[in-house]
């Protein structure tokens, strides 16, 4: 549904992001993993088609709907307006939302858990607030391919759990799931596949099982990365933590020489 051939990005006088990358995203969920900087959301950007590829083609067979990194905001637009907003391309140029449209933006709230937070002006909302709201005002639009960048970066632990369980629900309806995000536990969790940037011209995809191992993620963030299995309520699961004494480990030698 969603391809790069032979790609390569660049911003004007500026070393390539990503250079000859080959991906190919038939739906389910993607995740993609990448050191800060290292070029998640302009990836995001070039496959939704919000930045022109300098090099090689975008294929783009799916309806997208994206969802930006929650930042600060000056919209005075009421939380359920802004997320009517999104139904923009079902509604025609000169039609008023019809009480469908606002049914289903009912239904959308609802199902983000954020109904409660309909009147309330989007300006005023804390950065988690605004991000669940960014997410609904996609999930409106009907989009065959959610695209998200870091959707759980300004979330409470129980917010994550929830938008995550979300993801997993909406890729189990058909929708593809395309998201960033620096939690490698939360990709394992998700399961499916993964994105992994690590140079311009090292970028790997492959199942989450294969990809993600310790040696790939103490690669990628130059620090050790270990996984530990625990028990969750008599069932084995894969937890990870990193080694915060860096000092000895070969990762951190590696990043001296
Ligand atoms: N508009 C721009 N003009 C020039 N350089 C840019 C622009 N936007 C981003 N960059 C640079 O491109 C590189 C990749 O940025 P990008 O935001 O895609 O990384 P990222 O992997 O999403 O990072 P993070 O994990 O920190 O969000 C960075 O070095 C950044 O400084």
């Amino acid at each position: 549904m969603l391809e790069l051939i032979d790609a390569g990005f660049r911003y004007p006088h500026r070393d390539w992001i990503f250079r000859h990358a080959n991906l190919a995203l038939d739906g389910g969920i993607t995740s993609i993993l990448g050191p800060n900087g290292q070029g998640k959301t302009t990836l995001l950007r070039c496959l939704s088609g919000l930045n022109t590829l300098a090099e090689g083609t975008v294929v783009r067979h799916a309806e997208i709907g994206y969802v930006p990194q929650a930042a600060a905001s000056t919209f005075a637009y009421s939380v359920f307006d802004m997320v009517l907003m999104g139904r923009a391309r079902k509604v025609s140029a000169f039609a008023a939302p019809s009480r469908l449209d606002r049914a289903h933006t009912r239904a959308v709230l609802e199902r983000v858990g954020i109904d409660d937070l309909a009147d309330r002006s989007f300006a005023e909302l804390s950065g988690g607030q605004r991000q669940l709201v960014l997410i609904a005002r996609a999930l409106v639009g009907e989009c065959e391919y959610l695209i998200l960048d870091e959707p759980v970066s300004a979330l409470d632990l129980r917010n994550q759990a929830r938008v995550l369980e979300l993801l997993r629900d909406l890729a189990a309806d058909g929708m593809g799931v395309l998201l960033t995000t620096h939690h490698p536990e939360h990709v394992l969790h998700l399961g499916g596949a993964a994105i992994v940037l690590t140079a311009p011209e090292r970028i790997r995809q492959g199942p989450v099982a294969e990809l993600i191992t310790d040696a790939v993620l103490s690669e990628l963030y130059g620090i050790e990365v270990v996984r530990a299995e625990v028990d969750d309520r008599g069932r084995a699961r894969t937890v990870l933590f990193t080694r915060y004494d860096t000092a000895d480990s070969p990762s951190a030698r590696l990043q001296e020489v």
